[in-house]
């Protein structure tokens, strides 16, 4: 459904991306891994309009290009971002964080809809809706986070590093919900340098070093290989995980 090609970011003489390529299916949760500097956030920063592109590049989702596109009207298409850091606003309550992120224009109906589908998701989000998002946990905020991503029913989600600064059960409880959202049938493009429970949870993945895409394929094979597991998982060659 999404398909990018010959993606490029340059900051000054450093090419930060180099010619990527890469597709999210629908209901799929595709993980991008790639070690500090590698790119990753230049990445989902570059699809969603943030940062610059170099020419040449191609945003298609389903069928429809979207690399000439300001960063709002690429929301507005399907795509949503969750920003490294989460991009929440600590003052308001989590219900003002939520609401930010609905397009009023497709109607109240809707953004009911989606208000109940992120509390159904998020339970612990239904008990907090009148807190304000500075007194939460990290792991409470990222749900804000993602909830408010959410809210405009995006076709794909992109997502930052998550799990960044969460406990082990937090981290478990988020990615639980990402399956959810990708049982649904949005597709999730996962950012992470936790390889180990992304590829439990993912389908495909691809693999980032220096601004390149250097190694695919299924979750599964990603993380039986070797090299995979050495460089990501922390496993030395021969070594069970
Ligand atoms: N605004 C910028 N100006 C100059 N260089 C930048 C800028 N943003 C990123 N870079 C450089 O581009 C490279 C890729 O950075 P990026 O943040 O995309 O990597 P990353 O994989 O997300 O890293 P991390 O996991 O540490 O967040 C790095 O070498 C970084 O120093």
């Amino acid at each position: 459904m999404l398909e990018i090609a010959g993606l490029s970011v340059r900051y000054g003489k450093h090419l930060a991306l180099d010619d990527v390529a890469l597709k999210v299916g629908r209901g799929e949760i595709v993980v991008m891994l790639g070690a500090n500097g590698a790119g990753k956030s230049s990445l989902l920063k570059a699809v969603g309009g943030m940062v610059k592109r170099e020419p040449g590049a191609s945003i298609r989702l389903a069928g429809t290009e979207l690399a000439g596109l300001p960063a709002h009207r690429i929301v507005g298409a399907g795509l949503a971002l969750v920003p490294e850091g989460r991009g929440v606003f600590g003052e308001l309550t989590v219900r003002e964080n939520l609401a930010l992120g609905a397009f009023p224009h497709r109607g109240r109906a809707a953004e009911a809809d989606n208000f109940e589908r992120v509390q159904n998701l998020f339970p612990r989000l239904r008990e907090r809706l009148d807190q304000a998002v500075r007194t939460m946990s990290g792991g409470e905020q990222q749900m804000v986070a993602v909830g408010r991503a959410l809210m405009s029913a995006p076709a794909i989600l992109l997502l930052d590093e998550p799990s960044l600064g969460l406990s082990p059960l937090m981290c478990k409880e988020l990615f639980q919900a990402l399956a959810r959202i990708r049982d649904d049938g949005t597709g999730v493009l996962l950012v992470e340098q936790n390889a180990r429970q992304s590829l439990a949870i993912g389908d495909r993945g691809y693999l980032l070093e220096g601004g390149r895409v250097v190694g695919s394929g299924s979750a599964a094979a990603l993380g039986a290989d070797p090299a995979v597991r050495a460089a990501y998982l922390g496993v030395a060659h021969g070594e069970a995980a």
